[in-house]
């Protein structure tokens, strides 16, 4: 017989399975070898099955251990730890500017799917791409854009205020201290008309569950990236890619979505001039630098991403507030002092606070603000940037150009180095003194950094300013005994408080003397 016939005869269906298995079972031993032993990487330490795989943080993403896991490992190995086959996680803030620097791309970490197919400015990795169409969102998005939108956040804030009032105060009913606020600011100032959740008190459209739900396709699908990229060039990929047919999850916002800009071009039909200052009418009004008007793909997916990126967690930030408050009380009461005094002298307007009032006369109340923001990131996330040419150096350890490198906020904002040996506590008198707050404003890593910065800080702050400040001049929150413990919870990278239940009682209102 042949050496062909032999190999041919010895070609049996089990003899096919078992050569498939020890393929892949050499392949992943090679792979274990040469990350753990070989790559350029192996030099900085971290956990063996972190080290090898990028199972090992998807796995931990998806079970919601993935922040307090990390964080474990910068206590046990230091600044530097490699959490992926090819990604550093830095926990040291001073090293921001080095990550984050103007030329850094984005990584595959930002691949599109989870949110829809077209990219948005989040997504885009390319610093060259990102810095042109960046140039069209800067506008809408300026502080002197959102100080003319003030006014419609003061509506909002209004009607939110009443509506407590009528709706909780009234009855003493108990209910679960939610984003609802939030939500109605940002379609607002995003489309020009409240989602409509404060006025029927509930999750219009599924929208938040839908949310919440889309959540750990997020983490997923950017952890696994290299493999997510490959199963979207399958016919898998209708399985992964969001979209506006879908029952759940983000496809509930990108309906929602849809559903707001046709009516706004219907509107359009019938006049140039809808006299409207929100953001959709400020992408379809933007041009290219050949006075072409953005895609309406593009534009969908920046409307896309307000709703994503504005909404829940401006209003995480507002329930973190609140859960801090309650746990310190003498912190709370020297606020509520604070901004009682700024009333009567006449130092902030007694029936709505304007920003600029609020920034200049209520230190003790921004504090609160600034310090809930760094205990309590609402997107407690890797953001990965790739290293540039020529490397980093890295505490005497080298990363390679290409390397992929992270800080996450929640981590970053523990740093006892920058924030005091206290950075565990909720503690708003570390801002207090001016130049100890200007230093850590500078590594404050909640918005992100450098020149991907959230383009709605402006916006976010505004609102955290002054609804809250308007909440607390008018109720007086209460914990409830008997039900479950207020959770801080993080799925695929984003945080939200799970049973804020709170009860809520009219506080007599303080007016000018
Ligand atoms: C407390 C509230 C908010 C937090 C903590 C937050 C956080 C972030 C972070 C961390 C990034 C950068 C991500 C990265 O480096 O990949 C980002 C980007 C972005 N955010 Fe926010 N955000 C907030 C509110 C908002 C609001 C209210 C809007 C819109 C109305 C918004 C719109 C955006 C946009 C458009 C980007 C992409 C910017 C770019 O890549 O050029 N965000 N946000």
């Amino acid at each position: 017989m042949g050496l062909g016939e032999q190999v041919l005869s010895q070609l049996t269906l089990a003899n096919v399975v078992l050569g498939c298995v020890a393929y892949v079972a050499l392949k992943f031993i090679y792979q274990i070898v040469y990350y753990r032993f070989f790559h350029p990487l192996s030099v900085f330490p971290g956990p063996f099955w972190g080290s090898v795989t990028r199972l090992w943080i998807a796995w931990h993403n998806l079970n919601e251990t993935e922040l307090p896991t990390v964080y474990d490992l910068t206590k046990k190995y230091g600044p530097v730890v490699r959490v992926t086959p090819t990604l550093l996680l830095v926990s040291d803030p001073t090293k921001l500017p080095e990550i984050y620097h103007r030329n850094a791309d984005k990584t595959g970490h930002y691949i599109t799917g989870s949110f829809g197919e077209t990219e948005s400015l989040f997504n885009m990795r390319s610093h060259k791409t990102h810095a042109a169409f960046r140039k069209h969102a800067a506008g809408p998005y300026s502080f002197s854009s959102v100080k003319r939108m003030e006014p419609l956040l003061d509506v909002r804030i209004r009607d939110w205020c009443n509506k407590l009032g009528e709706k909780y105060v009234s009855t003493g009913e108990v209910f679960d201290f939610s984003w609802y606020m939030a939500y109605d600011i940002i379609s607002e100032v995003g489309f020009g008309a409240p989602f409509g959740f404060v006025e029927k008190g509930e999750d219009v459209g599924g929208l938040i569950q839908g949310f919440h739900d889309g959540l750990p396709a997020f983490g997923l699908l950017a952890r696994l990236h290299p493999f997510t990229s490959w199963i979207k060039t399958t016919f898998l990929k209708k399985y992964l890619v969001a979209k506006p047919e879908d029952d759940s999850g983000i496809g509930v916002l990108m309906r929602f979505r849809d559903g707001l800009i046709e009516q706004r071009l219907k509107d359009l039909e019938s006049t140039n001039d809808l006299g409207r200052i929100d953001l959709l009418q400020t992408f379809l009004e933007a041009r290219t630098e050949d006075g072409q008007p953005l895609t309406m793909d593009y534009i969908k997916a920046e409307i896309l991403l307000v709703l994503l990126a504005g909404a829940d967690t401006t209003g995480t930030v507002f329930q973190a507030m609140i859960y801090y408050l309650l746990t310190h009380q003498g912190v709370y009461e020297r606020m509520m002092e604070e901004v009682d005094a700024a009333v009567r002298n006449g130092l902030i307007n007694e029936e709505m606070p304007q920003y600029a009032e609020i920034q200049e006369n209520l230190p003790f109340f921004v504090a609160c603000v600034r310090e809930t923001l760094r205990m309590c990131p609402p997107a407690p996330n890797i953001f990965p940037r790739y290293v540039s040419e020529p490397g980093l150096n890295l505490y005497g350890k080298f990363a390679p150009a290409g390397t992929e490198i992270t800080g996450n906020p929640w981590i970053m904002h523990r740093d006892q180095e920058i924030f005091g040996k206290d950075a565990e506590e909720f503690n708003p008198d570390r801002w207090m003194n001016a130049e100890r707050a200007k230093i850590m404003n500078k590594y404050l890593f909640t918005f992100g950094y450098g020149a991907r910065v959230c383009l709605g800080r402006d916006i976010a702050m505004m609102e955290l300013f002054k609804g809250p400040l308007q909440f607390f001049r008018h109720y007086k929150p209460h914990p409830v005994h008997g039900k479950p413990e207020a959770k801080f919870v993080v799925k695929g990278g984003v945080g939200y408080w799970r049973d804020m239940w709170v009860t809520i009682e009219k506080r007599p209102l303080v007016k000018a003397a």
